[in-house]
């Protein structure tokens, strides 16, 4: 199976899914074919490059200065499903993605039956949107939840609403701080994030 991934950030997860290709349990079942970021200074583009992975950028603000914000918006998500459509993904993983998919992107890549999932570090309908770490770590410290999560799942147009493929649990403990929740989230998405790209892709080729 080929992968894009699409990033936006330090890659840290493109990082585990890079790996699981090489030697882990993707090796021999998927392979990561291209890197896209919306950011030219992710670090996740030199992760990718270090690997020999194509790399490319598609940066939403040339698009705002020469369309104006709405118009703007809507050519650079009908050329960003463009740009993954040439590029013949099995699948598309987002992977630290920082820029809503609208029905422009998502509509075209349903058409050619490519799926699309997300990482969001977070469990279903609890902290969906931004800065979700920190607002579960605010309402633990409130003392409405004692724990969280990160979850796989597959994108529709509402902002991590799509059906759930991995979910995995954490504890937030008295001692936690935002950083060493962030850092038991992070190492749990790693994990989760190359998990489910198996179970889609193995699926997908035992069928
Ligand atoms: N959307 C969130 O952004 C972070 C990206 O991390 P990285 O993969 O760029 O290190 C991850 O926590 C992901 O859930």
């Amino acid at each position: 199976a080929s992968l894009v991934v699409l990033i936006s950030g330090s890659g840290s997860n493109l990082q585990s899914i890079i790996d699981a290709t090489q030697n882990g349990i993707l090796k021999g079942k998927a392979v990561v074919s291209h890197v896209l970021s919306n950011r030219k200074n992710a670090y996740g583009l030199e992760r990718a490059s270090k690997a020999g992975i194509p790399t490319s950028v598609h940066p939403l603000l040339p698009y705002k200065k020469e369309y104006g914000n709405e118009i703007g918006r809507n050519k650079y998500d009908t050329d960003l499903a463009e740009r993954i459509i040439a590029l013949k993904p099995s699948l598309v993983v987002c992977a630290g993605w920082m820029h809503i998919l609208s029905p422009e992107v998502l509509g075209p890549l349903e058409k050619q039956k490519i799926g699309i999932i997300n990482l969001h570090p977070a469990l279903p309908g609890a902290f969906n949107g931004i800065h979700a770490i920190e607002r579960a770590f605010e309402a633990a410290r409130e003392g409405k939840i004692t724990k969280t999560g990160a979850m796989v799942h597959w994108v529709i147009t509402e902002v991590d609403g799509g059906k759930p493929i991995l979910i995995q649990e954490v504890p937030i403990e008295s001692s936690d701080t935002v950083e060493t929740l962030e850092d038991k989230i992070h190492g749990v998405e790693h994990k989760i994030l190359v998990e489910a790209i198996h179970n889609i892709v193995s699926a997908t080729s035992d069928s």
